[in-house]
């Protein structure tokens, strides 16, 4: 598949603030970014500098205070919920610090959740996502009974089954030993380079950021 010129995420002039206990704080101050499809990009900076910020406007999970983001080619800036859900829904996969397995669905139920939201759960993709991230051996285990690096890799897997156009990771393998962090990282890279799958990574690892199509560093609230 050749994808290769889609955008599937631009930032224009994104900027955010919150107003906290000591007053506003401005954490983005004019953010641009452009990821097309096939395409990776490593997301780097400080602690507190506003990468997972970064990631949340992406997935429309909040709103920035001025700027423009459109992903796969929707403007979602001022979107209505329901367009932004339907996004994260249909091309967006999410991989966040906080897991959210579902805890009443063991771990087939939550590979698949995601994938029978957008109407496309594939078996044999589940199965071969399974083996890749050496879930095989705990499918009807439930999410209290895995370590944090297999409930990492559940929350992988889950984001993946579904097929997304445009995955948004936040340091997908923080959890995870060096060689499973490379099998992960080996996954996504091939989902990247086979399917046309856009990825940006957040990641405090330079070992694993030099594995990616690109690095951006984020410091003062821009990115260079
Ligand atoms: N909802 C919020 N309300 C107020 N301040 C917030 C909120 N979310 C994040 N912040 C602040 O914004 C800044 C950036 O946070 P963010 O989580 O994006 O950083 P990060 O680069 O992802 O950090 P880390 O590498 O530690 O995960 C921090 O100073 C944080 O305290």
């Amino acid at each position: 598949m050749n994808e290769g010129s889609e955008t599937l995420l631009r930032l224009t002039g994104v900027r955010k603030s919150y107003v906290t206990g000591e007053g506003p704080i401005e954490v983005l101050a004019g953010v641009d970014l452009t990821l097309q499809a096939g395409k990776s990009l490593a997301l780097t900076g400080e602690s507190g500098s506003g990468k997972s910020t970064i990631l949340h406007l992406a997935a429309g999970l909040d709103e920035a205070s001025a700027g423009r983001i459109l992903v796969a080619g929707t403007e979602i800036t001022h979107a209505p919920d329901s367009l932004r859900a339907r996004l994260r829904r249909d091309t967006v996969g999410l991989v966040f610090q906080q897991f959210n397995l579902i805890p009443s669905l063991d771990v087939a139920a939550n590979l698949a959740f995601q994938a029978r939201l957008a109407g496309r759960h594939d078996p044999a993709w589940q199965a071969e996502l399974a083996e890749a991230l050496g879930l095989k051996g705990c499918l009807h285990r439930y999410p209290e009974q895995l370590s944090g690096g297999q409930q990492q890799r559940v929350a992988i897997g889950r984001a993946l089954a579904a097929r997304p156009r445009l995955v948004l990771a936040d340091e997908p393998t923080g959890n995870l030993d060096e060689a499973s962090a490379d099998a992960v990282m080996a996954l996504l890279l091939r989902l990247v380079a086979q399917t046309g799958t856009g990825l940006l990574m957040v990641t405090h690892s330079m070992r694993l950021a030099a594995r990616l199509g690109g690095r951006l560093h984020l410091s003062a609230g821009r990115l260079a």
